[in-house]
């Protein structure tokens, strides 16, 4: 569905003078600056899918999004989307796709969003049927059937964004960009947004999400695109990366009595809470789970223990300690 094959874009700017005097020299003058934002990516992606595309500041990823939007021409390489190439098919090809972007709105601060919602009807020419039925189903599944009625200024963060959802949805896109859709949002909110992702995905929409919340990429991203300084470092699953970490777990645990800190080999404390609660991350190739467990039993005796699997921050740290 999208093909992405040595994609470069490289900024160039011209550089003015700090004073009036290097002003003035730069009019005759002009010092240029090149930045190779992204330089030479390649990926594809298939329908249905749902992909985390992450990385620093200043990675590349904005870049990468407005060149795959349509919104900027790269220096070179191709994009293929759906058939068509987003830059050159411009108006064909934004019919076939939505965008939520969580730091700039789409809906009219004085209107409605119901209002909004019509507008963007007769923008995308949808027919009566097919719009009252796909707003329906939005509304429903948000639960904002009242919202929707009242002016846009009047709504919390996370009513607009429900309805920011329904604004970019309406026109049915096969593929949807996420520019951090969860920023600044309660954990409710955050939930309810990520549960309505899920669901459209589930009903075969792709997404394409950029955002700094990990939550969203442990709740939502089954792939994960890392980018960074240009360049993709690192293009599979979480689990992949978490197994690129070794056979890891990470404990909370709660002791019966008062320990010491025990310095084994795979031990590895990560925070102390008291000297009876801890957080641990166990490295299974060094000690087993179960010999852990009997020697806690032994020591101080287990109260409560939880394990899990390395949280995602750990993995993303190993990729960010590659920069
Ligand atoms: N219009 C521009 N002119 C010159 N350089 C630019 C321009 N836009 C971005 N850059 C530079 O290109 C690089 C990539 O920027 P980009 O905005 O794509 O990063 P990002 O991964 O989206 O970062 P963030 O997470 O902070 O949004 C940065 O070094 C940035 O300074």
């Amino acid at each position: 569905m999208i093909h992405v094959k040595d994609l470069k874009k490289t900024y160039k700017s011209y550089r003015r003078g700090s004073n009036f005097l290097e002003t003035l020299k730069s009019i005759f003058k002009r010092k240029t600056d090149y930045v190779d934002a992204v330089k030479g990516i390649s990926f594809d992606i298939a329908k249905g899918e749902l992909i985390g595309f992450i990385g620093p500041n200043g990675a590349g990823k904005s870049t990468t999004l407005k060149m795959l939007t349509g919104v900027l021409h790269p220096t070179s390489g191709e994009v293929e989307i759906m058939g068509y190439t987003p830059w050159q098919d411009r108006k064909k090809y934004v019919a076939n796709i939505g965008a939520v972007f969580g730091q700039k709105s789409q809906l009219i601060w004085d209107i409605p969003p119901i209002d909004a919602f019509y507008m963007n009807k007769a923008i995308y020419n949808i027919p009566d049927d097919e719009f009252e039925e796909t707003k329906n189903k939005l509304v429903k599944l948000l639960e904002v059937e009242e919202l929707i009625k009242k002016p846009t200024r009047q709504l919390s963060l996370g009513q607009r964004m429900k309805c920011e959802f329904i604004m970019a949805m309406l026109h049915n896109p096969d593929i949807v960009f996420l520019d951090e859709p969860t920023i600044g949002l309660d954990v409710i909110a955050k939930e309810t947004i990520r549960n309505f992702i899920e669901e459209m995905n589930k009903r075969g929409v792709t997404f394409i999400l950029t955002t700094h919340d990990l939550g969203d990429i442990e709740h939502l991203a089954r792939r994960v695109i890392f980018i960074n300084n240009g360049e993709i470092i690192f293009d599979d699953s979480i689990e992949y990366l978490r197994k690129q970490l070794g056979d890891k777990k990470y404990i909370k645990l709660k002791t019966d009595n008062k320990m010491e800190q025990l310095s084994i080999p795979g031990i590895d404390y990560k925070k102390i809470i008291s000297n009876q609660e801890f957080e641990i991350e166990l490295d299974n190739s060094a000690i087993k789970l179960k010999d852990f467990i009997e020697i806690i039993n032994q020591k101080a005796g287990i109260l409560d223990m939880n394990i899990q699997e390395l949280p995602i921050e750990s993995a993303i740290k190993v990729l960010y300690g590659k920069r």
